[in-house]
């Protein structure tokens, strides 16, 4: 299923009984403050692990697996992440669900982010790094590194807080 921009795909998600990520907070009160009723949620599939199989099986059929070593989707990464820039170029900021877009400006984004994701994925398989453990080991890292406490309401970087 498409990703969509509103409210729309938050709530089918739900209707279809997905839930969104849950991290456990030590009270009720902090529980409230993190609760979003319209917070955008994603579809639970395909996993980062479908996609890599689905891009192996793609790369596989054409015999372009000679081509996709590690710098070259690192370049190809960059690339789309370049392409992702573009769309976002002169427009100034922008709101959040991209209120002013049109429907094919949105499906543009969609395209170019997937791009980045499928050679994101791809890249960190080729370098054998298993990314959704990864990303569970680096945001318990974040989490240490910036105690909700401490930097609660600050942008600031870690090395910027005095203790
Ligand atoms: N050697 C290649 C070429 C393409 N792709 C796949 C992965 C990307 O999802 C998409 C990238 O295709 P293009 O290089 O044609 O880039 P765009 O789709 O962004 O087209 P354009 O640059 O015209 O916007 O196709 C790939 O895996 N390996």
């Amino acid at each position: 299923m498409a990703l969509q921009h509103n409210g729309t795909a938050s709530k089918l998600a739900k209707h279809n009984g997905e839930t969104s990520d849950h991290h456990p907070s030590t009270n009720g009160k902090e529980e409230a403050e993190h609760e979003h009723a319209d917070r955008f949620t994603f579809t639970s599939e395909p996993t980062l692990e479908d996609i890599r199989r689905m891009q192996a099986e793609f790369t596989d059929e054409r015999n372009w697996n000679q081509f996709h070593q590690p710098r070259n989707l690192l370049l190809a990464l960059v690339g789309e992440v370049g392409e992702v820039s573009e769309l976002f170029q002169w427009r100034g900021e922008v709101a959040e669900g991209l209120p002013d877009w049109t429907e094919p400006e949105r499906e543009h984004l969609a395209q170019e982010l997937s791009d980045v994701l499928i050679y994101l994925v791809e890249l960190a398989e080729k370098c054998h790094v298993d990314l959704p453990r990864a990303v569970l080991r680096k945001m318990a890292l974040n989490r240490l590194k910036y105690p909700a406490s401490k930097v609660h309401g600050s942008a600031k970087k870690y090395t910027e807080y005095k203790d």
